[in-house]
C-alpha cells in the first residue's frame, strides 16, 4: 500500500478533558505547536464535536444550496455590513492570478441585535427554511465551534510560553463565521481554475468540516514545492493557521497556502469556521503594544479585497 504523504493527525482531547494528567496535557500542546510551527495544518481527531451534529450541519449545507438560485441570490452577502449571507458561484477570488472560485458560499455569524450593525457585525441572514432543517442544527454546530476555538487558541498560546489570560480580548466578543461551502463537480481543463484558488486564511485559526470522502483540499508543502492532499475523512477536522496567528508569532505559527480541486466527481460541502477574534483586538502576545492593526482593521481589507468590495 503507498501512503501519501499528508499533514499529522492529534488527537485533542488530552487537553479538553479536565481529568487528564498534566503530562499528557502539555505533550498534546507541544506537538500541536510542531505541527503548527512546520505545516501551518493538522487534521484534529477527539475534538468532542457529535457525529450527528457534524452530520447534520453538512446537510443543512445540501438543504440550503439546492433552494432555487433566485432566493438565494435576495440573501446575497454585498447587501450586507455584516457580510453575511450569499456568495453566487465565481464571486470570490481568492487568487487573483487564478480564475474566480468555482463555490458558492454562505456565511453565518453570532445574532446580534440590528442596533449593532457594522462590518462583521449584525443579524443574520437566515433563509426561510424549518427551524429543525437549518438555524436548530446550524445553531448547534456554532456553539461547538466557538468552544472548541477557544480551546484551540489557548493550546496554540500555552504553547508559546504564554498564559491563557492573554486571550482575554481576543475572545471576549470574538466574530467567529461558519461559512457552508458547496463545489460543483470539477470540470474545467484550464488548469487556472480552482474550486478555491490558492490562498491563506485571513483570521485567527479556521476549523474546517469536509464531507466524508469529497477530496479536494490541497496544503502547500514548501520543503517539497508541492501540494498535499487532505482527505475528508468522518470525524475528522482540519485546523490550520490564519494570517493573523501567523503575524502575532512573528511567523513561527505557520499560514499556509491551500486551494481546493474538487476531484470527487460530484458535488462537495464543506464548512470552514473562521475564528477571526474580538474585532477590536490587537497583538494578544503583546498587550501593552496596542497600536498595531486590529483584527477589525486586517479583516476588513482582505476580505473585501477577495470580493472586489470597496471598504464601507
Ligand atoms: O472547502 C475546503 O475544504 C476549504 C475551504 C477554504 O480553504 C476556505 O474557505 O478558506
Ligand atoms: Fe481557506
Amino acid at each position: 500500500m503507498t501512503v501519501v504523504p499528508t499533514v499529522p493527525t492529534i488527537d485533542v482531547s488530552p487537553y479538553l478533558q479536565g481529568d487528564i494528567s498534566p503530562d499528557r496535557r502539555a505533550e498534546t500542546v507541544e506537538r500541536v505547536k510542531a505541527v503548527c510551527f512546520e505545516y501551518g495544518f493538522l487534521q484534529v481527531t477527539g475534538h468532542g464535536i457529535p457525529i450527528a451534529t457534524q452530520r447534520q450541519m453538512l446537510a443543512c449545507c445540501k438543504t440550503l444550496f439546492d433552494l432555487p438560485q433566485q432566493r438565494k441570490d435576495t440573501l446575497s452577502l454585498k447587501n450586507n455590513p455584516a457580510r453575511r449571507g450569499y456568495e453566487r458561484i465565481g464571486e470570490q477570488v481568492l487568487d487573483a492570478k487564478a480564475l474566480p472560485d468555482q463555490k458558492e458560499g454562505f456565511y453565518i455569524g453570532r445574532e446580534v441585535p440590528p442596533t449593532d450593525t457594522g462590518f462583521l457585525r449584525g443579524p443574520n441572514q437566515w433563509p426561510d427554511l424549518p427551524e429543525q432543517t437549518f438555524h436548530g442544527p446550524v445553531t448547534d454546530y456554532y456553539q461547538h465551534m466557538l468552544r472548541l476555538g477557544k480551546a484551540l487558541l489557548e493550546m496554540l498560546v500555552i504553547g508559546l510560553g504564554h498564559d491563557i489570560s492573554v486571550l482575554e480580548t481576543l475572545t471576549k466578543e470574538p466574530v467567529v463565521n461558519l461559512k457552508l461551502l458547496h463545489y460543483p463537480p470539477h470540470l474545467s481543463k484550464d488548469e487556472r481554475q480552482f474550486g478555491a484558488g490558492a490562498h491563506t486564511d485571513f483570521g485567527s485559526i479556521t476549523m474546517l468540516l469536509q464531507q466524508p470522502g469529497k477530496h479536494g483540499l490541497q496544503v502547500h508543502h514548501e520543503p517539497s514545492g508541492g501540494w498535499l492532499p487532505v482527505p475528508a475523512a468522518e470525524d475528522v477536522l482540519i485546523i490550520n493557521i490564519g494570517d493573523l496567528f501567523h503575524k502575532w508569532s512573528d511567523g513561527r505559527y505557520n499560514s499556509t497556502l491551500h486551494r481546493v480541486v474538487n476531484i470527487s466527481g460530484d458535488d462537495r460541502y464543506s464548512v470552514p469556521c473562521f475564528y477571526q477574534g474580538d474585532l477590536s483586538a490587537t497583538n494578544p502576545f503583546k498587550p501593552g503594544e496596542c497600536s498595531g492593526e486590529t483584527v477589525e482593521q486586517h479583516i476588513r481589507r482582505k476580505f473585501d479585497q477577495s470580493y472586489g468590495l470597496s471598504a464601507k
